[in-house]
């Protein structure tokens, strides 16, 4: 294995010390769902009411980190499965740090988002199910990509013709309403809120 002759080293200044300097509990709000579905819009939000907080956040977003850290990947399964994977060892690092940590990715398969779930303390891996209907992601399609999905200039398109494994127990499970994005953002808040979790 690569790790073999590779010792793990434990420092004094460590998640604990950090939080407790930071005065916050360091967690992963990790929101899925499809693409459209306002994981981005929610997550830059939700940031923006935690920083006003004096939390210390960092919001990492499907879009920027697919300009960098897997600017190397696509969309096949197999890269999907190494984008979180990569992600999930990010959102980790910045746990560690005592970072409140947003997620704004697809991650359209259950095991991967249970891969992260299991890199975790017991209640700091927070899943979020933006459950938007294809039919309103569709029709919002803030990039124009179902248009180019559905006309066959992009392929396995998420919820066209790849895969998306909707939560079966997320944490918060954000229903879709037709209301302004700052209202589902203040819903979404309160959800956080009535668990404790902000
Ligand atoms: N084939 C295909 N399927 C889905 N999405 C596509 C695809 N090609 C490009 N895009 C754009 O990439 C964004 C999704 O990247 P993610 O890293 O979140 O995807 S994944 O979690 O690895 O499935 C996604 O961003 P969001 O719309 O913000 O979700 C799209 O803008
Ligand atoms: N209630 C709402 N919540 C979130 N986004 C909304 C809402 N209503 C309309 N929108 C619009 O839908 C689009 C969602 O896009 P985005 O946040 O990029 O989604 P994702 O990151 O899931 O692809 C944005 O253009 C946003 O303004």
């Amino acid at each position: 294995m690569a790790t073999d002759n590779v010792v793990w080293h434990k420092h004094e200044v460590n998640k604990t010390t950090r939080s407790e300097k930071l005065g916050q509990t360091p967690r992963v709000f990790w929101l899925t769902g499809l693409s459209g579905s306002g994981k981005s819009t929610l997550a830059n939000l939700l940031e923006k009411k935690l920083h006003e907080q004096n939390k210390h956040t960092y919001l990492l977003d499907g879009d920027n980190v697919r300009h960098g850290l897997c600017g190397d990947l696509g969309f096949s399964d197999k890269d999907r499965v190494e984008n979180i994977r990569r992600i999930s060892e990010v959102a980790k690092l910045f746990v560690d740090a005592g970072t409140i940590v947003l997620t704004a990715f697809i991650s359209p398969f259950k095991a991967d988002r249970d891969y992260c779930r299991s890199l975790m303390e017991d209640g700091e891996f927070v899943e979020v199910f933006i459950d938007t209907p294809l039919e309103v992601c569709e029709k919002r399609d803030p990039k124009g990509l179902y248009k180019k999905a559905r006309s066959g200039e992009i392929k396995d398109f998420t919820g066209i013709d790849s895969a998306y494994e909707a939560p079966e127990a997320p944490e918060v499970h954000l229903t879709y309403q037709d209301e302004p994005a700052e209202q589902t953002a203040e819903r979404l808040y309160a959800l956080l809120q009535e668990k404790g979790l902000v």
